[in-house]
């Protein structure tokens, strides 16, 4: 145990104590009215505690790393000062972009886990050895412990440690781009030994080596729940009770997982009431403080009070006290949650063959199957046993099935851990017939737990309102499916992970990243407001970027659909990011809740650290709630920076601007496109440069685009104001380039090559890389298939339907009823092939705008012919028996 765990913990026991009772005080002031009418809705939040403790958010700067022997474990720093040290790969170091050492352990940096069986601990893949290992019943509960890993077993650069030594990649700061490097920076080396030490320390402490020979990291939370988790303090309202690491997320459950590396880590809520041992079982808990992995931990709903301070896991590296032994540093995963905590189940060693039939109708999460083989398709719901892909011996598709390996159909594999949240662990997927990538999110659902079953609704929300995104700046919903006790979500795979875990790694950004990132994330924004739908959570975590610069808005499991001029205020969010009238409870939850946020995210891009993050979490809370200060905004920020944030940061919510109307503000405005020139030969970019009028523009080479028609098809909200806001106003980011990864659901968007010319395949899947010759969607396919996809420009369509103000109501888009009424399975596909359909036909088609050209238009006419016609074939080929309707949505205000 690292010499400071224990100082750190008698420090946090000592706070605990005297802060008790200030907590209750807090818990009491700031209770909703509705929660407190719902004392049952109490059961915690959703989002983990660990939330403002730790993260990556230990802002507590100064203080907290001069506390902190780790010092030089920078990613543990969230909101320190440090130094700008670029990781590089050294000279001699093995080849990691061959090597699979996509658990993230570093070799140089963790030496002894290496002693452990590394082909499960350093292959991301299954190579049949390890899997065949890993289905060894026996080894069940030795992988539930070798779950423990911490994040920095992710590879995907959330941990500094391992980006030093691995990386090859740069970051550019001005531009937000990552590039290639060929030599290392000049302070790597000397930070490697460092980082390199502490990280073996860290690791190696709470190893053990299961029988198994898996190198296990025995958390807390493997331990007998009611002995390791006394008395376990929750909020006593608010959302669900999130549950550190989760075991139920153990990557060596499954089958298809060859090296995941999880940590599993015990947290123990303290502040408010007390409740009984609970067991607790999630995943977002073992975020850490300095890990870019866990982007929601410091998230709270519900009662942030209570989760305010945190205690870290003892077993888990990532919650090392290093970041801040007060605990109350914010951080990406400094959220209050409201739900979403997957609590430890007593079958958490082992799925339920009946949970997905016991789960109520309201509790199940509207689920998206990816393509399969047309054989495969049954008439049930993709909720029922006999659609299960887990159940069904036709259906060896499921994510880290085994036997996934000898079906030409199931090519998903779970990979690489890339985080963990609140209600799960994400992973790398991949498809070996197409070659292509997403995320999984990874879920474990009970059925006979009422967290559990609110834990489903909260998913069923968050997958109901995924599924209904669809915008270059948001991450892309593909799909979803259940296997006996787990739900996979596909998402687009965004690989450079978030701005949180960026600013961790390579320092504040400069100005033409700011405003590039800023301007897409307004974009993004735009979009969703203008369906009415808040994202509640708007921070540097929940924001990811891939390797071009661009940004995609994550984590949506606080959105929430306003329904009304405003919704009831809850106490969700991110203390450091949450604006004043959350925290007052003053007024309505309204749009202007994610401006102040973005406010808060470019201080945070232009400093590294969120506003106010000097002060630790409650006393920031008062700060933001109670003052009439506003942050510091740092002097190397143009005037017009200044003045963004100063408008964004306005307390009056009335005050702050759209973000539409933000579109227009000089900061953003003319931010220069930081995507790549687009490699593909012009006849590739054609369909989707065409309709989007841009052309490819140098890393940073232009900040206008060469072409005149960019600016007929660059819409922007000039004309757009409270009152006068119409959704075609809705700002398409100039930057916009076809995406490599595909978009949308599989099923309705189904990717091929040919689309990249612009030709719809009768398939939508057909591919030469899908060799199950599927023909639709859903009938068929192995999976997400690229294509360049045509329809960036369906969310203006969409928001077509929008009212004329993004703070009024009316979508009928986003018609409650839909959503509560929607059938899992196929009928809710075949609703949302539907809009899809008619999205895509009127924006194409019947509804072709002057923006698009008559090129663009004959081709929209293909592929909504094409649409409908798979529109068809689905509803002929799935079940045309609606399950039960779709868990309603949840207010999860
Ligand atoms: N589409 C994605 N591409 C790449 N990485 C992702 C993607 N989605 C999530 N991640 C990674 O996984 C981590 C956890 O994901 P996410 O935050 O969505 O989970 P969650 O359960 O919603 O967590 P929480 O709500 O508690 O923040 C993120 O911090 C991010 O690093």
């Amino acid at each position: 145990m690292p010499p400071w765990w224990g100082k750190s913990s008698s420090k946090e026991a000592k706070k605990k104590a005297t802060k008790e009772s200030f907590i209750d005080t807090l818990h009491r002031k700031f209770k909703s009215p509705a929660e407190a009418k719902f004392p049952s809705k109490s059961g915690g939040s959703r989002r983990h505690n660990s939330d403002i403790a730790s993260e990556k958010g230990s802002q507590s700067q100064a203080q907290s790393r001069s506390s902190s022997p780790s010092k030089h474990v920078s990613r543990c720093q969230s909101f320190a000062e440090r130094a700008v040290a670029q990781p590089l790969p050294l000279p001699g170091l093995p080849p990691t972009g061959v090597v699979r050492t996509d658990s993230g352990i570093s070799p140089s940096a963790k030496p002894k886990v290496e002693k452990g069986p590394k082909p499960c601990l350093f292959l991301p893949l299954p190579k049949p050895a390890c899997i065949k290992h890993k289905l060894d019943p026996a080894d069940a509960d030795g992988e539930l412990v070798f779950a423990s890993i911490s994040s920095e077993c992710s590879v995907e650069s959330n941990d500094p440690t391992d980006s030093r030594q691995r990386s090859p990649l740069a970051f550019d700061y001005e531009t937000g781009e990552r590039t290639a490097l060929g030599s290392p920076p000049r302070s790597a080396v000397k930070d490697q030994s460092a980082v390199g030490q502490i990280s073996t320390k860290e690791v190696t402490e709470p190893v053990n080596l299961s029988p198994s020979g898996h190198v296990s990291y025995r958390s807390p939370r493997r331990r007998p729940l009611n002995s390791h988790l006394p008395s376990i303090q929750i909020p006593s309202h608010g959302a669900l009770f999130s549950a550190p690491g989760s075991s139920i997320s153990s990557p060596s459950r499954s089958p298809m997982r060859a090296a995941g590396c999880e940590q599993v880590s015990s947290s123990t809520l303290w502040a408010g009431k007390t409740y009984q041992d609970f067991p607790l079982l999630g995943s977002g808990h073992c975020s850490s403080p300095g890990s870019g992995q866990n982007s929601g931990h410091n998230s709270m709903g519900g009662d942030m009070v209570g989760q305010l301070f945190w205690q870290p896991s003892r077993g888990s590296p990532e919650y090392s006290p290093i970041p801040s032994p007060r605990m109350t540093s914010p951080g990406p995963s400094s959220r209050i949650h409201s739900g979403a905590v997957t609590p430890i189940h007593p079958r958490s060693g082992g799925g339920s063959s009946e949970l997905q039939t016991s789960w109520p109708d309201d509790a199940k999460p509207e689920s998206h199957p990816l393509p399969r083989p047309p054989l495969t398709i049954s008439n049930s719901s993709p909720f029922s046993h006999s659609n299960s892909v887990a159940t069904s011996p036709s259906v060896p598709r499921s994510p880290g099935r085994a036997d996934n390996l000898s079906s030409p159909g199931s090519r998903w594999k779970k990979g690489k851990l890339l985080g963990r949240g609140t209600f799960g662990h994400v992973y790398v997927g991949f498809n070996s017939d197409s070659g292509e990538m997403c995320a999984m999110k990874e879920v474990t659902l009970f059925s006979d737990d009422a967290k559990s079953k609110e834990s489903a609704k909260q998913l069923a929300q968050e997958i109901a309102l995924l599924s209904r995104l669809r915008h270059p700046n948001i991450v892309q919903y593909y799909g979803s499916e259940m296997v006996p006790d787990k739900l996979y979500i596909y998402l687009e795979y965004v690989s450079g992970g978030s701005i949180y875990k960026l600013l961790q790694e390579y320092g504040p950004f400069g100005e033409t990243a700011i405003r590039s990132y800023t301007q897409q994330i307004l974009s993004g924004l735009a979009y969703l407001h203008a369906k009415n739908t808040v994202h509640r959570d708007i921070k540097g975590a929940n924001i990811l970027v891939d390797p071009n610069g661009r940004i995609k808005l994550a984590d949506f499991g606080m959105a929430k659909h306003i329904t009304g001029q405003s919704c009831p205020l809850s106490l969700k969010g991110s203390p450091y990011w949450m604006a004043p009238e959350v925290i007052k409870n003053s007024s309505g939850c309204n749009l202007a809740v994610d401006v102040w946020s973005l406010g808060c995210t470019v201080l945070e891009m232009a400093t590294s650290k969120p506003p106010w993050s000097q002060y630790e979490g409650v006393a920031a809370m008062f700060k933001i709630g109670n003052s009439k200060e506003l942050p510091a905004i740092p002097e190397q920020l143009s005037e017009e920076g200044k003045d963004f944030v100063r408008k964004c940061l306005q307390r009056e919510p009335r005050n702050r601007p759209t973000a539409a109307e933000l579109l227009e503000h000089p900061f953003v405005k003319d931010a220069a496109p930081l995507e790549k020139p687009n490699i593909f030969p012009a006849s590739f970019d054609l369909p989707c440069a065409a309709a989007n009028g841009i052309k490819p523009v140098g890393v940073g080479s232009a900040r206008k685009y060469p072409t005149p028609e960019s600016g007929t098809l660059a819409i922007h909200s000039s004309r757009a104001s409270k009152s006068n806001f119409h959704c075609s106003d809705i700002h398409i980011p100039r930057n916009i380039s076809c995406p490599v990864s595909p978009i949308g659901s599989p099923l309705l968007h189904p990717r091929s090559p040919q689309n990249l010319n612009g030709r719809m395949s009768s398939s939508p899947i057909s591919s030469p890389l899908n060799t199950s010759g599927s023909s639709t969607p859903i009938s068929g396919g192995n999976g997400a298939i690229p294509f360049r996809h045509i329809n960036q420009s369906v969310y203006l369509q969409e928001a077509r339907t929008v009212p004329n103000s993004p703070y009024m109501n009316g979508s009928s888009y986003w018609d409650p009823d839909v959503l509560r009424g929607a059938p899992s399975g196929s009928h809710a596909f075949r609703e949302l092939a539907s809009v899809e359909c008619d999205a895509l036909g009127k924006q194409f088609g019947r509804h072709a705008t002057g923006e698009l050209r008559n090129g663009q238009s004959a081709l929209a006419n293909r592929v909504s012919q094409q649409l409908l016609r798979d529109h068809v074939k689905l509803i002929s080929s799935v079940d045309l028996n609606p399950s039960p309707p779709l868990a309603g949505r949840t207010d999860g205000a």
